[in-house]
Parts: C-alpha cells; sequence; structure tokens
C-alpha cells in the first residue's frame, strides 16, 4: 500500500487501540464509550480517512482483483441466497415449516441494514434497499445512529439525518462488515448481534466481516469461538470463506428469540472475543504481533475446520 495508505490505515488502527487502552486503563466500558461518541473531531476524522482508504485504496484491488472485496462477496452471496434458491435450500436443510412471508422482497429489493457502513457501499445496488447506519456518516445517504444504544421498538423513526429508533423483525438482512473489531468490548460485540437477531426476520441472514490478512486457520479459533455464541442466539453459520484480507460469514436466523439466562449471557458475551482483547494496548509494539498462541494439534484442527461451505 502507498504511504497515504498507510497513514490512513494506521489513522483508523489507532482510533481502535486508543479504545482498547482507555478501557484497559480504567475499567468502565460505558464511560469509555460515552466520551468517545463525545469525540466529534475524532470521529470525523476516522470517518473521512475511512471513506477515502475504502474507496481511493482498496477500491484499486477491487477492481484488479475482485475476488479480494468483501463488498462483492457480500453481494454475491445476497444474489444466491434471495434470487437464486438458496432462502429455499437452506429452509429445507433445517427442516422448518415455517412460511417465508409473502412480502419476502418489497418490489423485488432484499432489505439490508449496513451498520458502521461510513462510505454506503451496497448503495450501488439496485436490487437493495438499503438503510446505511454509522456513528459518524462519511457521506449524506448514511444515517447516524449509535448501535450500541438505539432502542428497537414497532416502528423505524427516522429524524432528519438520525435514527432514532429501529424496527424489529424488519430486515431480510443485516451487515457488519470491519464493524465488530471497532469495539473495544466483547460484551458490545455481542450486543450487537443479540440485536441483530432481534432486527432480522425470520430466515434473515447476518453477514460478518472481520479483517484478518493472516492464513485462515490462524484465527480460526476465534471464527469458531463467535459461530458458538452466534449459535445460542439462534444464527446458524451457512457460508465461511476467508478472503486475502479477511474472513466473511452469512449466519441465517433460524429460530426466534432464545431466553438466555444472565450467567449464559455473560459467558456467550466472552466468546465474541478478539485476540487484541487480550494484550496490554499500552505496549503498541504488540499490535503488530496480536495472535492467539495455537498448538500444532489446534493448526490442525483448523485446517480442517474452515472449509469454505460449512453445510
Ligand atoms: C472500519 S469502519 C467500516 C466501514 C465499512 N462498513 C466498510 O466495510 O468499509 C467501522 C465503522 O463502524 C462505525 N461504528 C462504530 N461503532 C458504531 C456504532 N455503535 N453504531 C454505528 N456505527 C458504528 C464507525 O464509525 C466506522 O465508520
Amino acid at each position: 500500500m502507498s504511504n497515504d495508505g498507510k497513514n490512513l490505515a494506521d489513522i483508523v488502527k489507532n482510533v481502535h487501540r486508543r479504545l482498547r487502552q482507555e478501557l484497559h486503563k480504567t475499567g468502565d466500558l460505558e464511560s469509555v464509550w460515552i466520551n468517545h461518541c463525545r469525540n466529534v473531531p475524532c470521529l470525523k476524522k476516522y470517518a473521512s480517512s475511512m471513506h477515502k482508504l475504502a474507496t481511493e485504496h482498496w477500491e484499486q484491488l477491487r477492481v484488479s482483483n475482485p475476488a479480494t472485496s468483501r463488498i462483492n462477496w457480500t453481494w454475491s452471496f445476497l444474489q444466491y441466497y434471495f434470487f437464486s434458491g438458496g432462502l429455499q435450500q437452506h429452509r429445507q436443510k433445517s427442516n422448518s415449516d415455517t412460511e417465508w412471508p409473502k412480502l419476502i422482497l418489497n418490489e423485488s429489493k432484499v432489505a439490508v441494514l449496513d451498520v458502521g457502513s461510513c462510505y454506503n457501499p451496497f448503495g450501488e445496488y439496485e436490487e437493495l434497499d438499503v438503510l446505511s447506519i454509522d456513528l459518524c456518516p462519511a457521506l449524506e445517504s448514511v444515517y447516524q445512529c449509535d448501535f450500541l444504544n438505539i432502542p428497537l421498538g414497532k416502528t423505524t423513526v427516522i429524524d432528519g439525518q438520525s435514527v432514532l429508533s429501529l424496527a424489529t423483525n424488519q430486515f431480510h438482512c443485516i451487515v457488519f462488515s470491519f464493524l465488530l473489531e471497532y469495539f473495544p468490548s466483547p460484551s458490545q460485540r455481542w450486543t450487537c448481534c443479540e440485536k441483530a437477531h432481534l432486527l432480522l426476520l425470520r430466515e434473515g441472514i447476518l453477514i460478518i466481516i472481520t479483517p484478518d490478512s493472516k492464513a485462515a486457520h490462524s484465527n480460526s479459533k476465534v471464527m469458531r469461538s463467535w459461530r458458538e455464541a452466534l449459535s445460542a442466539i439462534g444464527f446458524k453459520r451457512i457460508k465461511y470463506e476467508k478472503l486475502q484480507h479477511a474472513h466473511c460469514m452469512a449466519f441465517r436466523k433460524n429460530s426466534v428469540e432464545s431466553v438466555l439466562k444472565a450467567e449464559d449471557r455473560e459467558l456467550l458475551a466472552s466468546k465474541m472475543y478478539i485476540p487484541q482483547d487480550f494484550y496490554n494496548p499500552s505496549d503498541s509494539e504488540n499490535e503488530e504481533k496480536d495472535e492467539i498462541k495455537f498448538t500444532e494439534a489446534e493448526l490442525a484442527e483448523g485446517f480442517t475446520n474452515l472449509p469454505l461451505f460449512d453445510e
């Protein structure tokens, strides 16, 4: 990547690192998050850097090598699932007698909620009816909203450029593209996934994309842990693929909400970890070495556990 691209990536990574540092120092997740949301100059710098990084630098790679793109991957999965019989195949596999509502696609469009959208990358697809939200939008087509704290209710309320509440059981698809690792705590990642489950229609899809330029097996333990946590919420992973720079996953909402006990929720939330959670982020040298240590056996197991398709 050029120097400009590297500088932009550093701005983005430094915001993530600073959030982890603050949490490590204070242990007070709520205050760390509130202070972060109030730091408008920092949010705006992040938004413009991320926008530029994605549209000027990563876009070049997308053009020269489309198979590396998380946007292309998501679109191709949605085409398969909603327009080429994927939904019906998975309904049969799940042995469910659920009737998909007749209005499955309003005017043949898939209703997508893109959380942490930044610059509305899915807005280019006519077949998608996208509601793009972000803590600090880079473009006007994206609405301001803190997904962690947005109330869920019967209707989606939009006021000017802000989303004030979101309707449950409304979306065919929710996208978390490079979102979850922004948060300094596993419990925040868990909260996002629980909310996604409430917002999706039954048989809807949660897409999770998380960056990782290492080989697939090196973080297979982490991806397996996420899969277990999401399964307890009622999501079944129906597709996994490791691209050059990201893990891409599609989870299907297979069941209605399950009632979890408080202690189970705590344990499950802790499963939404990322390797960086375990390091003292004040030692910035660790940042580049942030991988969980694996035994040889775990590495071998990792190879067999990461097929292109799970089913
Ligand atoms: C790394 S960027 C990813 C942008 C885009 N989804 C992509 O794939 O290029 C993460 C985005 O998540 C947004 N974000 C972080 N926390 C959020 C929250 N609680 N609610 C909504 N957006 C959030 C950030 O503002 C940032 O734009």
